[in-house]
């Protein structure tokens, strides 16, 4: 990798909870324009390691590096306004507004605070947000209250509103949480077709997720960078199965099942 194609570097940082190290000496570095999968064990530390990119905890060590600038002592909200953007697990969207309003809010909130005051839709404003539909595959339901989604549609409409302040980083947690192997499947679709304007880091548990985002993954234990590769690779490593799915080798190092 060129020095030029990184975007974010993850530089031997180390982070403590009251003397507990959840993150130990990991590095890490994503290219623009990349998508990475991050898995691991419960208290793996993957959620800390997102909290610290994002400036919300503070390691003890180690520095975080967004093009090629150190951004481990910004503010969350500096961090934000560099275009690094997280996605929670539980939809944040306006209930009381329809698909198409809370786009164009999200639109609004992007361009700044004056912007967010005027009422309606300025020409590039209505088009952004038809692209946005048409990214999130909302289309037909952008006159529909936000409340009367299903989950998996409420969880593309959060990730369009995320998409609409154009985020060069986009860190997500469990976006499939809760879903149907049906909107499972589009998720994955609709991340993909982040990629290349933007640069995706996804956390997730579900492995048939994982399959379907065909990305290079890296595997997190006990705070640290334990394996990277692609799916195929950690399927046929025993000690990632022992680790991510807790089971023990059998005879001859082979592991019990497949994730
Ligand atoms: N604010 C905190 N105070 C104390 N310990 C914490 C705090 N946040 C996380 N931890 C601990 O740090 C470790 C890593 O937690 P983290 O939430 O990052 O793991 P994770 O890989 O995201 O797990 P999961 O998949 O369960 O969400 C865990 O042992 C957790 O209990």
């Amino acid at each position: 990798m060129q020095p030029t194609d990184l975007l974010l570097e993850v530089q031997d940082i180390t982070v403590s909870f009251d003397g507990f190290k959840a993150i130990q000496n990991l590095s890490l570095k994503v290219e623009k324009g990349s998508l990475r999968v991050l898995i691991g064990p419960n208290g793996a530390g993957k959620s800390t390691l997102l909290d610290t990119i994002i400036g919300k905890v503070r390691p003890a060590s180690g520095d975080v590096r967004y093009l090629g600038q150190s951004i481990t002592r910004l503010p969350e909200y500096r961090v934000a306004n560099l275009g690094i953007c997280r996605k929670f697990q539980a939809p944040g969207v306006l209930d009381g507004l329809s698909v198409r309003e809370n786009l164009l809010v999200a639109c609004k909130r992007s361009k700044g605070v004056f912007a967010s005051f005027k009422r309606g839709a300025s020409a590039s404003e209505a088009g952004r947000v038809e692209e946005l539909l048409s990214l999130t595959g909302l289309h037909e339901k952008a006159e529909m209250l936000a409340s009367l989604l299903a989950h998996g549609e409420k969880q593309w409409l959060e990730i369009g509103m995320v998409v609409a302040s154009d985020p060069h980083l986009l860190l997500l947690d469990e976006p499939t949480a809760g879903m149907t192997a049906q909107e499972t499947a589009k998720t994955a679709e609709l991340i993909r077709s982040l990629v290349g304007r933007h640069t995706v880091l996804v956390i997730d548990h579900d492995m048939a997720f994982v399959e379907l985002l065909d990305a290079p993954i890296t595997v997190l234990h006990q705070g640290q960078v334990f394996r990277e590769g692609d799916l195929q690779t950690l399927r046929s490593d025993a000690d990632v199965m022992e680790i991510y799915l807790g089971r023990p080798r059998e005879e001859g190092g082979k592991p019990h099942a497949q994730a």
